[in-house]
């Protein structure tokens, strides 16, 4: 089971996305932006870390939302989504081709990778 950590950035009830690149696995499926923890990191500081080199931004990171398990065909994943600040300045993307501020309730109609759906549907039930 591989441990993913993934940014729930809310701003005036919409929420961050952003858009895996193509060569990416799942490419062209939207996610919260975020990555793999690597050994000796906790969950906060392998998403500060994601952040920085894929949105080049410094975020703060906050509370537990929510976690969930998903398997893939050839992976499992738990995916931890942890509350995130983000300071207002523009993402440099890398891994991503685009990120988009979307409203809270329009998320069942963001093609998420199948992963992110449980998050979804709890941000959508509690913030929406
Ligand atoms: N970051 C992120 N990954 C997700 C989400 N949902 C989901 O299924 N995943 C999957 O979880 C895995 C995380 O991989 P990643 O590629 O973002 O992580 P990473 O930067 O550490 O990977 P790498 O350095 O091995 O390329 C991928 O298989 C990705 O498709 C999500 O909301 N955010």
């Amino acid at each position: 089971m591989i441990k993913v950590v993934a940014a729930i950035a809310l701003r005036d009830g919409l929420v961050l996305v952003a858009r895996r690149a193509l060569g990416q696995r799942q490419a062209g499926l939207w996610e919260f932006p975020g990555g793999k923890i690597e050994a000796g990191e906790s969950e906060a500081e392998a998403l500060a870390r994601e952040l920085h080199e894929e949105l080049n931004i410094a975020a703060h990171i906050g509370e537990e939302f929510a976690r969930t398990q998903h398997h893939y065909a050839d992976v499992s994943i738990e995916l931890i989504g942890l509350f995130t600040e983000l300071p207002e300045m523009d993402c440099v993307l890398s891994v991503h081709d685009q990120i988009d501020w979307v409203p809270i309730g329009h998320l069942a109609m963001v093609d998420l990778a199948p992963a992110d759906i449980v998050l979804a549907q709890k941000l959508m039930r509690e913030f929406a």
